[in-house]
């Protein structure tokens, strides 16, 4: 073994060796390998230990390790995309089998389109004969775990949520001081669980190892289910949009969708799944469902509580490398569509105060608005709204006195306008519309605070 040279093309089989937490620390290890190489041990810690679990608590943390085992190492797998996959010290059903078969080929398609590898199809889980037993119900408390990312997106899920009363934790994954400001500042409870990826994959990256995007909100989202059972609570909630459903339009290939486990497809699956094999009582959804991207944007321009802490930029959350000197690059596609989603709802001062300029009048960064809005380039893979959302604000704001003689507002009225036949209007776009998962009584309760 102690010979063993990662080399990517000449592995076989990817292994999910074991899993298993420590109730007494609340430490997770979730451990994977590559043909006989070393062992790979990413360590996941859920902060409240020790916890006591009866026997059907226990019984129910164990089946949620093995499924965040399952989906987390997908980090992993990636590197080398092996064909063999197996899975050590359990056993899974056909299901779930199906359901990471699911996730691995849709939540890696960027990752594949991008380094030119044909994975649907050839991505197979090993699975046990028959169907796992029912999950039973663990009479969890009503409460919600809710996901925090330092973005907007989870601020107004946690501000509409203290709206309706619901009794909540705001949670998160990693060290980000930023997203440790945000959530200091809603003054709730919150949790902050430590996740640490095996070092190996570094140093296999360096080695040639196949790297690209993953889907990270299956990952966050299995640590969350976990945590839940953990504290005994019913609800993981995420704050992912109606938008997040769709993906890139690529000539030649189709759609590829960026943010796959943040779309609906996954929400329902995920969903299904903790009901049947975890916890038939714990829920899980994404408050912002029935909502756009502009129509989130638009609820979260209502408040200023958290205009000097939040930042939806996704430099600021590297683990490895630099983050950027301020909390808006101002250069990436995030922040391009952020500024541009919040225009229409704010003023021009506040707006152009959060992010410490004016990204609209940056005749520099007329590529990236083009790409947003789906002009000469495909929408691009990051988390941004619709091209017709894009059109529908630029068009909004070429109306407005204060927007229309900014350089890049000017250049669309001019040279793009003109070429893209019907535009939506924003109002047609902030409707509350779609499917979603939100519980019927909370539902009941929010729906005319998120359409107003
Ligand atoms: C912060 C970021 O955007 N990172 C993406 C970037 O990674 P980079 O190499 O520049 O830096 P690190 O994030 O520090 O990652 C170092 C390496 O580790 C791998 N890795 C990281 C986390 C993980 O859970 N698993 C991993 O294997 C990573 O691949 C690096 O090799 O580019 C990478 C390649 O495209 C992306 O994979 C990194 O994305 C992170 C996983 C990440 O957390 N990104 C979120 C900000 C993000 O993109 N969220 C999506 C949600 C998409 C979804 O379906 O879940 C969104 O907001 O749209
Ligand atoms: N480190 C993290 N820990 C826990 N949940 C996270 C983390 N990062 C992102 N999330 C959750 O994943 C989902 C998608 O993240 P996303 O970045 O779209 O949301 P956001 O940060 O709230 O808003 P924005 O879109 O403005 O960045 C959200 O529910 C968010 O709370």
């Amino acid at each position: 073994m102690s010979d063993w040279r990662f080399s990517r093309d000449a592995i076989g089989c990817f292994r999910f060796v074991r899993c298993g937490l420590d109730a007494a620390t609340g430490v997770v290890q979730l451990v994977y390998a590559f043909d006989d190489g070393p062992e790979m041990v990413e360590i996941i810690t859920i902060p409240g230990a020790p916890f006591a679990l009866d026997a059907a608590a226990a019984q129910a943390v164990e089946r949620a390790v093995q499924l965040l085992h399952l989906l987390a190492g997908v980090s992993y797998y990636k590197a080398a995309v092996p064909r063999d996959i197996r899975i050590e010290g359990y056993s899974i059903d056909a299901g779930t089998a199906a359901f990471l078969t699911d996730v691995y080929e849709n939540g890696l398609g960027e990752f594949a389109y991008r380094n030119g590898l044909a994975l649907r199809g050839s991505i197979r889980f090993p699975a046990a004969a028959g169907n796992a037993p029912a999950a039973p119900a663990l009479g969890l408390r009503e409460h919600a775990m809710v996901a925090i990312g330092g973005g907007k997106d989870s601020l107004v899920s946690i501000e509409s949520l203290r709206s309706a009363g619901v009794v909540q934790t705001v949670t998160w994954i990693g060290s980000s001081q930023l997203i440790a400001a945000c959530a200091d500042r809603t003054g709730l409870p919150t949790l902050n669980i430590g996740r640490q990826l095996a070092p190996q994959l570094f140093e296999y990256n360096r080695n040639g190892a196949w790297n690209g995007h993953i889907p990270v909100t299956a990952v966050n989202s299995a640590i969350l289910a976990l945590a839940a059972v953990l504290h005994g609570v019913d609800q993981v909630v995420f704050s992912n949009e109606r938008s997040a459903s769709y993906g890139s339009m690529i000539e030649g290939t189709g759609e590829v969708n960026h943010q796959w486990s943040k779309g609906w497809a996954f929400e329902k699956a995920l969903a299904s799944h903790l009901r049947s094999h975890v916890a038939a009582d714990l829920r899980y959804y994404s408050l912002l469902r029935p909502l756009s991207e502009l129509a989130v944007a638009r609820q979260f321009a209502k408040s200023d509580r958290y205009d000097q802490h939040f930042s939806s930029c996704n430099r600021n959350f590297h683990i490895m490398g630099e983050r950027p000197a301020q909390r808006w690059c101002g250069i990436c596609p995030k922040c391009h569509f952020v500024f541009l989603a919040l225009a229409p709802f704010m003023s021009k001062p506040r707006l152009v105060g959060i992010f410490g300029r004016n990204l609209l009048d940056d005749a520099t960064q007329t590529g990236g608005f083009d790409a947003l809005l789906e002009y000469r380039d495909h929408k691009p893979f990051e988390c941004v709204g619709e091209g017709q959302e894009s059109r529908a604000a630029m068009a909004f704001l070429a109306q407005r006195p204060e927007w229309r003689e900014d350089a890049i507002v000017e250049r669309f009225a001019r040279e793009i306008l003109p070429k893209l036949g019907d535009v939506p209007v924003i109002e047609s776009l902030l409707v509350i519309s779609g499917e979603h998962g939100i519980p019927d009584a909370l539902w009941a309760r929010l729906r005319a605070h998120l359409a107003a």
